[in-house]
């Protein structure tokens, strides 16, 4: 196998250099500033060991890779109970799409579009004040990134609570199927937030280590959640972690992923490694265009596809 270092070297030189770099999200203006060039990538092996390369140390908005760590949350809390509230079918529609919404009678077809997820965040918030709710989500981040410095950029919340019209229509829309519980303002508040913690790729990578070790936490020997649980979290990343473009993901890069409009993804490979890659630009579905490239380098050269070398 090649030596792991000098791929990560490589890719990050490559990605670099490139000119091709996808279009920076400027429907939260906050994040439209973001520098379009920068490129970070951190691997976590298994064994504990970390290869980064280019801006792996530059905090980033991980806007949708939190929705792993709410579902993660939300099952913890209610178990497969959640499964009334919200789907666990590819949507093969944008992340914020409103018609099949409809459609569907306001339960939304997975956790990683924004409706899912607005769904999965009501369920944390249910019986907490939004504070609580809020600090419960970054004291699990902080804990699994072995990092109590992990925190919310407020600038980002509040650009996106003043503009965030299109997700106010999701909710309130599912609020009218009984699908949202709490006041549909402190749910968003809550999702906001969520989706607007800063984090570096080698925060987020050693946070997603329980996915690589069947749910376990290597800093603890201790699991997050059961075995059979992060099988099925890594299933959802798999299918739906890329929105309309998770059959591609798959295809070129073959391992569960989940991506965020910040430019981060998240990606697991089973039994190897951790994955956290960050790239501003985004491609035509809303994920990282350079992102996606590194890491089909990336799993192409270790032969880390879960589908074969
Ligand atoms: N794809 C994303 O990262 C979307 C998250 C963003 N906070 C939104 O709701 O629009």
């Amino acid at each position: 196998m090649p030596d792991l270092d000098t791929v990560v070297r490589e890719i990050s030189e490559e990605m670099a250099a490139r000119a091709d770099r996808g279009t920076v999200a400027d429907y939260i203006p906050e994040l439209a500033h973001v520098d379009p060039n920068r490129f970070g990538i951190a691997v976590v092996q298994a064994d504990g060991r970390i290869s980064a390369g280019g801006d792996s140390e530059v905090l980033f908005s991980i806007q949708s890779i939190s929705k792993v760590f709410t579902l993660t949350l939300a099952l913890g809390m209610i178990g497969d109970r959640l499964w009334r509230r919200v789907g666990r079918e590819p949507s093969g529609n944008p992340f914020n799409s409103i018609v099949q919404l409809e459609r569907e009678r306001g339960v939304p077809r997975n956790p990683f579009i924004n409706a899912g997820a607005i769904a999965v965040t009501d369920v944390i918030l249910s019986g907490h004040e939004p504070r609580e709710a809020l600090g419960e989500i970054l004291r699990f981040m902080q804990f699994l990134s072995k990092d109590p410095t992990v925190t919310i950029d407020e600038k980002v919340a509040a650009s996106e609570r003043r503009t965030g019209f299109r997700n106010s229509a999701l909710a309130y829309y599912m609020k009218s199927f009984g699908v949202i519980e709490n006041p549909v303002d402190y749910t968003l508040g809550v999702y906001f937030h969520h989706c607007a913690i800063a984090m570096n790729c080698r925060q987020l990578a050693t946070a997603g280590q329980f996915l690589v070790h069947n749910g376990m936490n290597p800093a603890t020997g201790f699991n997050v959640v059961s075995p059979e649980r992060a099988r099925r979290i890594n299933a959802i990343m798999l299918t739906c972690g890329h929105y309309d473009g998770s059959g591609d993901f798959a295809y070129r890069v073959g391992l569960p992923g989940k991506s965020g409009v910040g430019g981060g993804i998240f990606a697991v490979a089973p039994g190897k490694a951790s994955i956290a890659v960050w790239s501003p630009g985004l491609d035509a579905a809303g994920n990282s265009h350079l992102g996606r490239i590194a890491l089909e380098r990336l799993t192409q050269r270790m032969g880390w596809s879960v589908f074969g070398v």
